[in-house]
């Protein structure tokens, strides 16, 4: 089967500056694939490209056998950004089942979402008056409550209490195990040992596109953090070589 995004030599400037250098990835489906890079490095940039919101210089970004950005791709793909986006004026539930209605999902399929994310507790209260790390999942319940075929999350565990998270990164495999692809982005490396796969972004640059067991073999180290920094210093390493000759 076709892969779910396939990534070919995208190049994307940004306020004048080259922000990413060339990436080629791609994400399969039915799993959960990590970008995973320091602050900075183009993850909510190439994230973009995907959803088709960021103007690129040369490249291709195929989603779903489509090109990123098609309107036939507006259903089929959700998108989380770092700034949650729901109405501050309406609960939890309220916005769960409005993103749901605009999905021609139910009122059944909004709670879900809701209890999905761990907000039952708080459905009927305004979204204003919901913490930060409660705001952030009330967006995420309304990202996944059409149950779109690929889901792009932009740090959504960023905030959240440890035993939350866990439950979060559960919801996300049984999603995958559905059957729906997810790229989910993170500074945290110890959330990479989490993923089936990793995308591992540095300075708009890709330096790693395997599974966490490859990386640790190729490394030969056991902790991720560890394993990405032999990576960047091999990978900087080979940059000199190449600038010398
Ligand atoms: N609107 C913009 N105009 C100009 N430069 C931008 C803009 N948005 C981002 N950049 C630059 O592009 C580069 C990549 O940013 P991006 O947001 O993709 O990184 P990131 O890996 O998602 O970082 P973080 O983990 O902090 O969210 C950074 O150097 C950033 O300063």
């Amino acid at each position: 089967m076709e892969d779910a995004i396939a990534v070919r030599d995208l190049v994307v400037d940004r306020g004048g500056r080259r922000v990413l250098h060339g990436i080629d990835a791609t994400v399969p489906r039915g799993a959960v694939t990590g970008l995973l890079g320091p602050s900075g490095s183009g993850k909510t940039t190439l994230m973009r490209a995907v959803v088709g919101v960021q103007v690129v210089t040369s490249g291709s970004v195929t989603v779903l056998g489509r090109p990123a950005g098609a309107p036939e791709l507006r259903r089929r793909v959700g998108y989380l950004t770092q700034a949650p986006s729901v109405y501050v004026d309406l609960t939890v539930r309220e916005n769960a089942r409005y993103f749901a209605a605009l999905h021609g999902r139910g009122a059944a399929d909004a709670d879900r979402a809701v209890a999905d994310v761990g907000l039952s507790g708080a459905a009927t209260q305004l979204v204003g008056t919901l913490s930060g790390g409660q705001r952030s999942r009330a967006s995420l319940a309304c990202a996944l409550v059409g149950e779109p075929e690929l889901l792009v999350l932009d740090e959504p565990t960023v905030g959240q209490d440890p035993v939350l998270r866990a439950e979060l990164w559960a919801r996300f495999h049984a999603m995958a195990a559905a059957g729906t692809t997810l790229l989910v982005s993170s500074h945290v490396m110890d959330e990479a040992a989490r993923c089936d796969r990793l995308l591992l972004i540095r300075e708009g640059r890709l330096i790693a596109d395997d599974t966490p067991d490859a990386v640790r073999r190729a490394t030969g180290v056991d902790d991720l953090e560890e394993a990405f920094l032999r990576m960047i210093r091999a990978s900087e390493a080979g940059t000199a070589r190449q600038e010398a000759s």
